[in-house]
């Protein structure tokens, strides 16, 4: 990895998001899913996943879900549920309750909770299966109540299945059983516009590499969408106090995502920079992904040396990373500048993958900068809110004029007489049925 200043070093995402062969790719798969449907659906599967599928074989049944926990070890059922059990927990804590607000004047205002019906999850299973994210995925929508679950997954991971069993039992232990083995824009798309197997959703959620993520942007309109949740990313902002090699550690494991994942060194310590570049580059060799994680290293990881710590936190801010470490001697007293990041995690031992899997916090984080606007996934993702307003008689004869007052400054004169006749008919004492 390159030690460079912080002047030498560029934003990613000041160039455009993927390139221009990625973006045109994708908006012809898209369109020619929302054209042609299931026999789109069927082409791009067998031409970027290898499988040749037939319309019945999309979805996957009962039985082969069931049959996933042969293939499974019991070690990973216990770990599954016990990751589930953390990530139930914490996301509990995000559930909102409809309330309302009665007035002494009668009048009654209030927000109506309702969860969406039909949502569309994303697991990735291109490079490698992350049966995680089907939990990181479904649990948020389940503690919303989601009635209708519907998971899709490259069949690309292998399995005499064709999708990795440890994803089939992470999602039979998480009780989705609407699963369609189709991954990529492709799979996108079918779930936005709906085809002859796969009804459309309302929502999207879920990660997946950069074809993934410019779908969920072409298809945003159509449905609602989470975040972009690209490539995966991680900065982390260190001192001298730092240990090289866990921060080497730390920045290959998300390297190892994808070759256009993203890890990024922060530092004013020019020995630690040096000490890093030369720690990657000996673990690199005995990382089983080292072709991945070397292009990801490559073409966008970075060793930022800075003045000051001070000057590292304006650095991160403007790259508002999907994932923050800080590892200095007061992590802590720093995270009140941080202002865009989707996961901080302070100190030397809450290294990231253990958010990527266990204690409890979402890791389906924004990247490419939209931390600075949007967030990890949530219950909030799975439910909609509507407004309630119930006005007395009393609270309109009181509010009324203003109300008419606001809608003639607009010259909107049909509002201000939907109001006008109520207060009239009241005025020549009417029975409040404008008779
Ligand atoms: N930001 C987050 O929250 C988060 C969380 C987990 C994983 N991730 C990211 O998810 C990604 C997983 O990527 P993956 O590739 O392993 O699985 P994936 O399921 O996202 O992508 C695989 C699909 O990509 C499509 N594809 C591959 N090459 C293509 C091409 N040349 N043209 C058109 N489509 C093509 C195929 O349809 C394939 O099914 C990684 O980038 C990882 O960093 C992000
Ligand atoms: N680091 C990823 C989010 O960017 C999530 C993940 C899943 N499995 C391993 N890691
Ligand atoms: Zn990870």
């Amino acid at each position: 990895m390159k030690v460079q200043s912080s002047k030498e070093f560029k934003l990613q995402r000041e160039v455009e998001y993927g390139t221009p062969e990625q973006n045109k790719a994708v908006k012809e798969i898209v369109a020619d899913i929302k054209q042609e449907g299931d026999a789109a659906l069927l082409r791009y599967t067998e031409r970027f996943d290898g499988a040749a599928l037939t319309a019945a074989g999309l979805r996957v049944t009962e039985e082969e879900l069931q049959a996933a926990y042969g293939r499974v070890e019991e070690s990973f059922v216990t770990a599954i549920r016990a990751a589930a059990a953390n990530i139930r927990a914490f996301h509990a804590r995000q559930k909102r309750n409809s309330w309302m607000d009665l007035q002494p004047d009668g009048t009654i205002l209030g927000q109506i909770i309702r969860p969406l019906k039909r949502v569309g999850v994303y697991v990735p299973g291109g490079k490698a299966a992350y049966p995680s994210s089907v939990l990181m995925n479904v649990i948020p929508a389940q503690i919303a109540g989601v009635p209708e679950i519907v998971m899709v997954t490259p069949p690309s991971t292998g399995g005499t299945e064709g999708i990795d069993p440890y994803i089939l039992v992470a999602a039979a232990e998480a009780g989705v059983n609407e699963i369609y083995r189709v991954g990529g824009a492709q799979a996108i798309a079918a779930l936005a516009f709906g085809t002859a197997s796969i009804a459309p959703v309302d929502k999207i959620c879920g990660p997946g590499n950069i074809y993934v993520a410019l779908a969920k942007r072409e298809v945003y309109g159509a449905v609602d969408i989470d975040s972009i949740a690209g490539p995966s990313e991680i900065v982390v902002l260190a001192d001298d106090t730092a240990e090289a090699a866990y921060v080497a550690a730390d920045l290959l494991s998300q390297a190892e995502h994808d070759e256009m994942a993203s890890a990024i060194l922060v530092t004013p310590s020019q020995r630690l920079a040096e000490a890093v570049a030369a720690e990657v580059e000996r673990q690199l060799q005995e990382l089983p992904r080292e072709a991945i994680a070397r292009a990801s290293v490559d073409n966008y990881g970075a060793i930022i040396v800075v003045e000051s710590l001070a000057e590292g936190i304006s650095v991160v801010n403007r790259l508002a990373p999907e994932h923050l470490e800080i590892v200095t001697e007061d992590p802590m007293g720093l995270l009140g500048s941080i202002e865009n990041a989707g996961a901080v995690f302070l100190g030397p031992y809450s290294s990231e993958p253990v958010g990527d899997y266990f204690a409890g916090p979402n890791h389906i984080i924004p990247t490419n900068g939209t931390a600075r606007f949007s967030s990890p996934v949530d219950v909030d993702d799975f439910i909609k809110k509507s407004s309630l307003i119930y006005y007395s008689k009393e609270a309109l004869l009181q509010d009324g004029a203003t109300i008419i007052e606001l809608a003639r400054r607009e010259g909107l004169e049909g509002h201000a007489r939907a109001i006008e006749i109520r207060l009239q008919n009241e005025a020549k004492g009417g029975d409040g049925n404008g008779k």
